[in-house]
């Protein structure tokens, strides 16, 4: 059965149209890249899937339902959309209590994530001495906070340095590897065909091309037939 579900949806922004018709699922135990150039629709889509943005028409679910209308969000799925946005002035560790006591988890689970992606030592420095790449994990840690079983990251792999990519790749392919799903968007091609199972090619709030990784890669190198996929995408639109 498909985790998430996204059928039909459509959104604009005024009378631009940043999804136009965007219909994919992604099942238990999948990384699922969610690939496409910049201004694709990727950010708007799971924005919908996260209950941030409204849809104009089409549904986005998780486990059949709208985001809310999940009893504990947390505990259902974790995100990470932007590394930015945090509390310059707060510790890592302050940070991630903070988020805990909002989800009604325990504070000890702070400390549990910390170690899970590594910032233990840097724990009680304060946000805004972090690199990008720090940032990045303790967006990484604040999405596993509740333990879901769905996790949505959005160019997860900003920042990180190419150990701090390697260690990316090992925690969502161990992720799945327990039965949860991860749906990742980015327009980088290599981090995606480097940890997803199943690709979803968006261009120009469409998609293009979906299906498993090898479904997509026939004789020619993926990175021709993503071009190609999306070649009427400017990027910028
Ligand atoms: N709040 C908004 N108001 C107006 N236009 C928006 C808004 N959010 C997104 N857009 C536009 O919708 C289009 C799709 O944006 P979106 O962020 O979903 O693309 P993306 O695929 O995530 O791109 P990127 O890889 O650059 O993050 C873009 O042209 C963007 O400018």
């Amino acid at each position: 059965m498909s985790v998430i579900r996204i059928e039909g949806l459509k959104k604009s922004y005024g009378r631009f149209e940043a999804v136009h018709d965007v219909t994919f699922a992604a099942g238990a135990g999948r990384v699922v890249g969610l690939l496409g150039p910049n201004g694709a629709g990727k950010s708007t889509t799971l924005h919908v899937l996260l209950g941030l943005a409204s849809a104009d028409a089409g549904t986005a679910t998780i486990d059949g339902r709208r985001y809310a209308e999940l009893e504990h969000p947390s505990r259902v799925v974790g995100a990470m959309l932007d590394a930015g946005g945090l509390h310059p002035g707060r510790t890592g560790r302050d940070h991630l209590r903070v988020l805990a006591a909002a989800g009604g988890l325990p504070a000890l689970r702070a400390e549990e994530v910390l170690d899970l992606v590594g910032l233990r030592p840097a724990a009680q420095r304060r946000v805004r001495t972090y690199s990008l790449g720090m940032k990045q994990r303790l967006g990484i840690a604040a999405a596993l906070l509740g333990r879901p079983q769905v996790l949505v990251l959005d160019e997860p792999a900003n920042g990180l340095d190419p150990a701090g990519m390697r260690w990316l790749r090992e925690l969502l392919r161990s992720f799945a590897a327990d039965g949860g799903t991860v749906l990742l968007a980015s327009h980088v091609l290599a981090e995606v065909t480097q940890v997803a199972d199943d690709l979803v090619v968006v261009g120009q709030g469409r998609v293009v091309a979906a299906g498993t990784l090898d479904d997509l890669v026939t004789d020619r190198s993926l990175e021709d037939v993503y071009l190609d996929l999306t070649a009427t995408t400017e990027g910028v639109r």
